[in-house]
């Protein structure tokens, strides 16, 4: 009963906070103008899902400021057009598309060892790409669909690129989490959503309280590369359309354009006034926001937190780029072979 109704709570107090906070009426309210008065000509970003929604207008406003971008998408179609369109808008021809399927835990993996030895620097990651998949899918490794895009993909790409980041200026790494996230404590007793009936919705937001606690730990772990996650607010996009087309429709007008959603990660991205905030902190509206809603019990033990650190190590073991990709991932950790070696 307590479970049940502590869920309730959360559930309640987590949309009425959104109504009051993640539509478009609250987005845009105070902010610095000239923060984003800047040049970052000569500064690399890699961004994904930069194809669509709040990755593709934050693609946008970084060209325009004269950076580097470099979209990392999985279907080539569809970035060759928001490549062309990003071009053609922006006048900066320094974009590049890179075709990686971020559920693919060994291709992500390979695909980053690759970027590294390519490319000299790169100066700011952002972890865009997400999904909800209602139904349980697994990918090719057989690991469940929403951890290995929310999670893993995140994982593996910034512990890969962290090398790179660190010897380049300024370094940021942005992940765009969800408020939806302060419903979920964090667990790490059924990563691969096994357990129970499987619940799209439920395991969306556990991923994304994954990603939080992820980047508290980088940020302990790594001072040179400033760390933040944060929540776009309810921004009208595909994912939201099609993965919660009821709340999609619901909310309607209410919803944030795609530019309101890619402010903060924009703001995170570009400004100097982000580079002053602490690392590792939980942004909404250019604003660091707490990571757990009053009394909803979201809170985890340090006991705990050191679970979460079995499962994600810091730093992860050497991996021999000569040996197979997906066996050297197994090497990264103990609890990472259980999850993460094919079956
Ligand atoms: N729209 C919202 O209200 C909202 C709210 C909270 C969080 N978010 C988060 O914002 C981020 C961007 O989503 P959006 O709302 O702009 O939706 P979107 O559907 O427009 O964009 C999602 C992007 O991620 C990409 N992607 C998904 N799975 C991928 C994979 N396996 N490999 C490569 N790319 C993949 C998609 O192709 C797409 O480009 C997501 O992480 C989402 O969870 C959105």
């Amino acid at each position: 009963v307590f479970f049940h109704n502590m869920s309730m709570y959360r559930n309640t107090i987590w949309f009425l906070n959104g109504i009051h906070h993640y539509t478009r009426s609250a987005a845009s309210k105070d902010f610095q103008p000239q923060d984003l008065d800047v040049s970052v000509v000569g500064r690399s970003f890699m961004i994904t899902g930069a194809n669509s929604g709040i990755g593709r207008a934050a693609a946008m406003a970084i060209a325009k400021k004269g950076g580097t971008v470099h979209m990392v998408c999985r279907n080539k179609d569809k970035a060759d057009e928001a490549r062309l369109d990003i071009v053609d808008k922006s006048g900066n021809t320094e974009v590049y598309v890179h075709i990686v399927d971020m559920s693919e835990t060994s291709e992500v993996w390979e695909f980053a060892e690759a970027f590294k030895k390519q490319y000299p620097s790169l100066n700011v990651l952002i972890n865009n790409a997400g999904c909800m998949v209602n139904k349980r899918e697994e990918n090719s490794q057989g690991l469940e669909k929403n951890f290995a895009t929310n999670t893993l993909g995140v994982y593996v790409l910034t512990q890969t690129l962290i090398p790179l980041l660190q010897k380049s200026r300024d370094p940021r790494v942005i992940t765009v989490s969800s408020g939806g996230m302060l419903v979920q404590k964090l667990r790490d007793d059924d990563l691969q959503s096994e357990k129970g009936d499987f619940d799209g919705v439920m395991v969306y937001a556990q991923n994304k309280r994954q990603q939080v606690v992820l980047t508290q730990q980088w940020a302990k772990e790594n001072t040179v590369i400033h760390f933040s996650v944060m929540h776009p607010g309810w921004t009208d996009t595909a994912a939201v359309s099609t993965s919660m087309p009821q709340f999609h429709q619901m909310m309607g007008e209410r919803l944030r354009s795609v530019e309101q959603g890619a402010d903060t990660v924009v703001w995170l991205a570009l400004s100097r006034a982000a580079a002053r905030t602490r690392s590792g902190q939980f942004f909404q509206d250019r604003q660091p926001v707490p990571a757990h809603l009053p009394l909803a019990w979201t809170h985890s033990s340090d006991k705990e937190i050191q679970i979460q650190n079995k499962l994600f190590p810091f730093p992860p073991h050497p991996v021999s780029s000569s040996s197979h990709p997906v066996s050297s991932l197994c090497h990264i950790g103990i609890h990472f072979t259980i999850f993460w070696c094919p079956r």
